[in-house]
């Protein structure tokens, strides 16, 4: 991917989180105010008062199928931000294609065979997630602990400041900065768990904060099939911070996905 579409994209989102808040809000995640739906721009689903929020903004939009972009939520200013958009996703789309070939190969199957399962109809979310200083960043978090849920993710990390962890062993490591280069980081998310059997794991992570500097990161997750297959997992809560549960959850959607997709190991052996 060119730098310069990095860097005009992470440019078009840091200028879309600077907006004042009335612009950002006509592209609510909340209908009405107070419904909340996954596309749009704001913060966690609020469900009990006692909850602990994130402390980050995000601004989420369906960017695949092309013919299913809900445009109301596509930012308008700054005004070239719906095309970076459009041009990465197709860019992120080949990284991911890469690697599915890689990672097929990998398995010892044929190289298209996990690329197969993306149809025409395969989601693909954009997430920018916005994390400004926080006085206390000993008492929250950026994001919790969680795995991702879909297949892939492409991840486009700020340049300068650093934030993200990953868990391993009851220990959590913090992912560098690449001094003066944005990382492209791709991360495997519960769906390719699922796929290839528990052989790709994805990994617990969060993102802590800082009290001095902003930091953004914008991502592209893609998953598989049609959403009416997909529901199951997409309505189950998978952020959590427990290795251990999500073992168990992998194992039983191992065997409810393998159903839905017909998609086992060894039936896909070439
Ligand atoms: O900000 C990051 O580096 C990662 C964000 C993340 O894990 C997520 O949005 O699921
Ligand atoms: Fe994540």
């Amino acid at each position: 991917m060119e730098s310069s579409l990095i860097d005009s994209m992470m440019t078009a989102s840091r200028d879309f989180f600077r907006l004042p808040p009335e612009e950002k809000r006509k592209y609510s995640n909340l209908l009405d105010g107070k419904h909340f739906q996954v596309e749009g721009y704001g913060n966690d689903q609020v469900k009990t008062r006692d909850q602990r929020l994130d402390w980050s903004d995000r601004l989420h939009l369906k960017v695949e199928p092309e013919d299913q972009r809900n445009l109301a939520h596509w930012p308008i200013h700054p005004k070239s931000f719906r095309d970076y958009l459009h041009e990465f996703t197709l860019k992120s789309k080949i990284i991911k294609d890469n690697i599915l070939w890689a990672m097929a190969k990998l398995l010892g199957l044929h190289e298209d065979c996990l690329v197969n399962q993306f149809t025409d109809k395969a989601l693909t979310y954009a997430r920018f997630n916005y994390y400004p200083p926080c006085p206390r960043p000993d008492l929250v978090l950026g994001i919790k602990p969680h795995c991702d849920v879909f297949a892939l993710t492409v991840v486009l990390m700020d340049k300068d400041v650093a934030g993200l962890q990953v868990l391993r062993d009851g220990t959590w490591y913090r992912v560098p900065t690449l001094s003066n280069n944005y990382n492209l980081l791709i991360n495997v998310g519960v769906a390719m768990e699922v796929m290839t059997n528990g052989v790709f794991r994805g990994p617990v992570h969060r993102v802590v904060t800082n009290a001095e500097k902003e930091r953004i990161s914008r991502e592209t997750c893609r998953f598989v099939e049609d959403i009416s297959k997909v529901n199951l997992w997409f309505h189950v809560t998978i952020r959590m911070a427990n290795k251990e549960l999500l073992i168990h959850f992998s194992k039983g959607m191992n065997l409810v996905t393998r159903k839905l997709l017909r998609l086992d190991i060894a039936e896909l052996s070439p």
